[in-house]
């Protein structure tokens, strides 16, 4: 796992909104998080959209199944504590006053999608960074699961690819960036979540 170039990411972060990190994870530490998640399969439940009264299943928009994690989840690899050293830098190095994060595995089946929308929930500001690690052995481009990161505010708008190949990490701003997942030939894993700031 990379430990240095935290404060590189949160420049990144600053300059660009978003940052694309190949080989954050090593592969051996990929396979370690997929027995993790296969050791927790009978727990992962259907994702929803929205939070509270506004909380809905809605298949048509989202295909996945997530696993909420503790942060002091045990894991094979302390990933939840480099998240942690992450949010931490890119408080002291942007001020962006993350109070915490919340992660969840998730697992889209063959044909899953996620469609275009922005992580921000309508009534809740309060998610301000995203991060999104795959955890796939073998990804090739022709697989599909694509990320599509919509690079503007407009339908017609220019967007940015990402192959979720094991062991990259992504991260961008939650309220800047609309983005999908594209149906993928296989299952497609992933550990995503976001920093957020406290609730006013
Ligand atoms: O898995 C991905 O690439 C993105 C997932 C996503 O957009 C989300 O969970 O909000
Ligand atoms: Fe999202």
């Amino acid at each position: 796992m990379l430990l240095n170039g935290f404060s590189a990411a949160a420049q990144t972060l600053a300059d660009e909104g978003k940052l694309i990190w190949p080989g954050f994870l090593s592969q051996d530490e990929v396979r370690q998080l997929r027995a993790d998640m296969d050791a927790r399969r009978d727990t992962f439940h259907a994702a929803g959209i929205g939070r509270e009264q506004g909380y809905q299943r809605d298949t048509s928009i989202r295909g996945d199944e997530v696993l909420w994690l503790e942060n002091d989840a045990p894991l094979s690899v302390p990933i939840l504590s480099a998240l942690e050293n992450l949010r931490q830098t890119f408080n002291s190095e942007l001020y962006l006053g993350l109070a915490e994060f919340e992660a969840h595995f998730a697992v889209y089946p063959l044909g899953g999608f996620y469609k275009r929308h922005l992580d921000q929930h309508r009534n809740r500001d309060t998610r301000v960074v995203t991060f999104v690690l795959y955890l796939n052995e073998d990804w090739h481009e022709q697989d599909g699961g694509q990320l599509r990161i919509y690079l503007d505010g407009t339908q017609s708008g220019a967007w940015q690819d990402v192959t979720p190949h094991g062991g990259t990490l992504v991260l961008f701003l939650s309220d800047r960036f609309e983005h999908e997942v594209i149906p993928a030939t296989r299952e497609r894993r992933s550990l995503t979540g976001w920093f957020r700031r406290r609730a006013l």
